[in-house]
């Protein structure tokens, strides 16, 4: 499914305080294609993404699944919908209810009005299997789990509910460097086998060109640039995006395989 965003604008705040973090952004995740975004801290990503999972509601524009408006959705439908559009954010500390075993949180993801893990157990099972875990995860909480796999657990949550689209929101910014290329890939390897649509944040613009097919660059709340992640890593045009890339610590060439 296709995820667009069309002439955002999100405002927190009201009278004097107001402030808007997103205005008039446009943006288009083709069906089966991973979309980054980058942009420095405090620029509106996160932001976006929840606006996106419409967990923002815009002051203005619309968010739109496969053309039909997400933003103006109530009740029933709403749920539907949000079901489709899975979020996986940074810290799964804070995402994961610490209280909750890991096989509940699973099932309250494949159905909310039954989420008992026994009743979902093959379900919640497959769902572990799928990010190569133990189906003895079930029975844990996220504490006795590491970073890492903490980040799994919640990989698999979003995909047990089976989304059409995944907005990953700086998922590996928490985790010690050779555990983000784990998580990396197998969000990489899960996205193409199940044909997903991702909304790939991140601030690491090497970890962006690594996964994405497109990139957007956010610049105080609105896209300055977008292409290609080759034109737009080799052939940046807008000199924020230059900037962006200039200050990038290491950017490795894109790995063909
Ligand atoms: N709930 C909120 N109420 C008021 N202001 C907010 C709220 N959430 C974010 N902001 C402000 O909106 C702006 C954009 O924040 P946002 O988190 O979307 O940026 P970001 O690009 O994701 O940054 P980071 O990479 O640091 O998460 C910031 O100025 C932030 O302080």
């Amino acid at each position: 499914m296709t995820l667009a965003a069309e002439n955002v604008t999100v405002v927190y705040g009201h009278g004097r305080r107001a402030h808007t973090v997103l205005g008039d952004v446009s943006l288009a995740v083709p069906q089966g294609t991973t979309l980054g975004l980058v942009g420095e801290s405090g620029s509106g990503k996160s932001t976006l993404a929840k606006a996106m999972v419409g967990l923002v509601r815009p002051r203005s524009g619309r968010i739109l699944l496969d053309g039909e408006e997400v933003s103006g959705l109530r009740g029933a439908r709403l749920t539907a919908v949000r079901r489709r559009i899975q979020m996986i954010s940074q810290d799964p500390h804070s995402s994961l209810d610490p209280r909750m075993r890991v096989g509940r949180a699973l099932a309250e993801a494949i159905d909310p009005r039954r989420a008992s893990a026994r009743a979902h157990a093959g379900a919640v099972a497959e769902g572990l299997e799928m990010v190569s875990l133990d189906p003895d995860a079930a029975d844990r909480y996220p504490h006795e789990f590491s970073g890492g796999q903490r980040q799994r657990i919640a990989i698999a949550r979003a995909l047990v509910a089976r989304p059409d689209v995944i907005v990953a929101d700086e998922i590996t910014s928490a985790l010690d460097c050779s555990v983000q290329a784990e998580v990396l890939n197998l969000l990489a390897d899960l996205r193409v086998r199940l044909g997903l649509t991702m909304l790939f944040i991140s601030h690491d613009l090497a970890v962006v060109r690594h996964v994405s097919d497109a990139v957007a660059v956010m610049h105080h709340g609105k896209i300055v640039e977008r292409g290609p992640c080759d034109r737009v890593y080799d052939a940046p045009t807008h000199p924020y995006t230059r900037r962006l890339l200039g200050s990038a610590p290491s950017l490795p060439p894109k790995e063909t395989s």
